[in-house]
């Protein structure tokens, strides 16, 4: 294959993946080769490779096709690691590298355990307001991955008002920027569920060593080790190993350190010496230039798109809880439109989110849901809660899991926390098992429905 055919494919992949995920995952790849129908690429690190392979394989080995090249899968490649000149260190695209980075990092030494980043959340696809601007501004500098100015930055603010989406950016931009870097994003669950089988299997040195191995950590949603003791105590020796030497690291939290309960005093003193800023609720205006970006971003891809003058600022009066809720509006809209192919107006926005803009507009709290499901199923407030496991119980708990998560905008963790510190995980079970069974089984239709009607009235 030429380098002409493959810039053809690249240009037919700009258009199928769209410009942020080409420009952050298939730019960087560098074509070695094309032999007994594999084509070899380079990526710039093991991270990239990975993601890379899970996720655009497909769409490469399609455009290649379609380009008339006989590929049958597609092998990448980490170039083995070579000290990086200093000329190259201080070209101009890049941010200056601090003293302490100038010697290349061995990138494909031990996997990092993180998270996988969504390749959505960009720092070209956050919409900057007032509520946000000095967040944005300040994951903007880590991200240049420069000397280290804060540590930590610490984002705090309300459920999907972007916080995750920053972190995201962070860790994108600095994967471009800063390959060097070895950069771990996880929540604060995952750091716990590391800690806790490395305990278990014996390996807590290897632990240690790997998270104080990291040039930049990112823990979201810290206020969850809170009351964790063992884990607190782990995460405290991190931070402190990693601030001590010069290491950034970025934490976020539904609020501010001072205000997480039974998160120990020493901690909390040590999360506020760096930067600690506050993600303010959307306003209008930073609604409607999401909405706008969002929009624009679907006519892209679907040029079809028929949208009516006024919806998109009724929606952004009307829907003013979180950012998250405003896109599932949005994407819901958009799938109607398309299915039904016609023009989004304002009647056909009222008709088809009814729920969720009664919803937002009389916010129904988790303690509520859980009160008039107990009342209904006639079992005990405390049983909502409680451990019991008889299905009498174990099914109205999973019809308030299920209403809560319909009803209010609260995260799976969170509604978890609220339903005795359960796990997200048996949170989302409970909620699939009830969105299986009200199919097959009417009473319990009829049951949420009328639930539903008290609740929403
Ligand atoms: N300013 C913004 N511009 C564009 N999209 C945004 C913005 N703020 C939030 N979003 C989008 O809203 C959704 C929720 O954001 P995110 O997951 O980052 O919230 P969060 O603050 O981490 O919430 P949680 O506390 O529930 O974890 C994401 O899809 C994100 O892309």
């Amino acid at each position: 294959m030429t380098d002409e055919t493959w810039g053809r494919v690249c240009d037919e992949l700009l258009k199928s993946v769209g410009k942020n995920n080409y420009s952050t995952w298939i730019a960087p790849l560098r074509l070695i080769e094309m032999s007994e129908g594999i084509a070899a690429f380079e990526a710039p690190t093991k991270f990239m490779r990975d993601w890379v392979s899970r996720n655009f394989a497909e769409p490469i080995l399609r455009e290649l096709r379609a380009a008339g090249v006989a590929a049958e899968r597609i092998d990448i490649r980490v170039p083995a690691l070579r000290a990086i000149p200093a000329a190259e260190i201080s070209k101009p695209a890049v941010a200056p590298a601090p003293a302490r980075a100038r010697v290349a990092r061995p990138v494909d030494g031990a996997e990092l355990p993180g998270a996988p980043l969504d390749a959505r959340f960009t720092f070209d696809s956050f919409v900057v307001g007032k509520p946000n601007e000095l967040a944005h501004a300040a994951a903007r500098r880590v991200a240049e991955g420069g000397p280290v100015t804060f540590n930590p930055l610490f984002l705090y603010g309300g459920v999907g008002l972007g916080k995750t989406h920053l972190m995201h950016a962070i860790a994108h931009e600095l994967q471009i920027r800063r390959p060097d870097l070895r950069v771990l994003y996880l929540s604060a669950e995952q750091f716990m569920y590391r800690f806790v089988q490395a305990l278990r299997e014996r390996q807590i040195m290897d632990f240690k060593e790997l998270f104080r191995s990291v040039d930049v950590l990112m823990v979201d949603d810290v206020q969850f080790i809170a009351g964790k003791d063992s884990t607190q105590e782990e995460f405290f020796h991190t931070f402190n190993a990693l601030v001590d030497q010069g290491k950034q690291i970025v934490i976020s939290a539904d609020r501010a350190p001072g205000e997480i309960k039974d998160l120990e005093e020493r901690i909390k003193s040590r999360l506020q010496c760096g930067l600690v800023v506050d993600l303010h609720p959307t306003d209008y205006e930073l609604r409607l230039g999401i909405l706008q970006t969002k929009t624009e971003a679907y006519r892209a891809q679907y040029p079809g798109l028929k949208l009516a003058p006024g919806v998109l600022e009724f929606l952004a009066h009307r829907i003013t809880t979180n950012v998250r809720v405003l896109e599932g509006a949005l994407t819901r809209l958009f799938a109607f439109a398309s299915l039904v192919g016609r023009e989004i107006t304002l009647d056909l926005a009222q008709e088809c989110l009814t729920d969720i803009l009664r919803a937002s507009d009389r916010k129904v709290s988790i303690e509520e849901i859980q009160r008039k499901v107990a009342e209904h199923y006639n079992v005990r407030l405390s049983d909502m809660i409680g451990p019991k496991r008889v299905r009498t119980i174990a099914r109205p708990r999973q019809v308030a899991m299920y209403l809560s998560k319909q009803l209010t905008t609260r995260s799976l963790p969170e509604i978890g926390r609220r339903f005795g510190g359960r796990d997200h995980t048996t949170i989302m079970h409970g909620i699939r098992k009830i969105e299986e069974l009200k199919d097959g089984d009417r009473q319990l239709a009829e049951d949420i429905a009328l639930l539903r009607r008290l609740l929403e009235s």
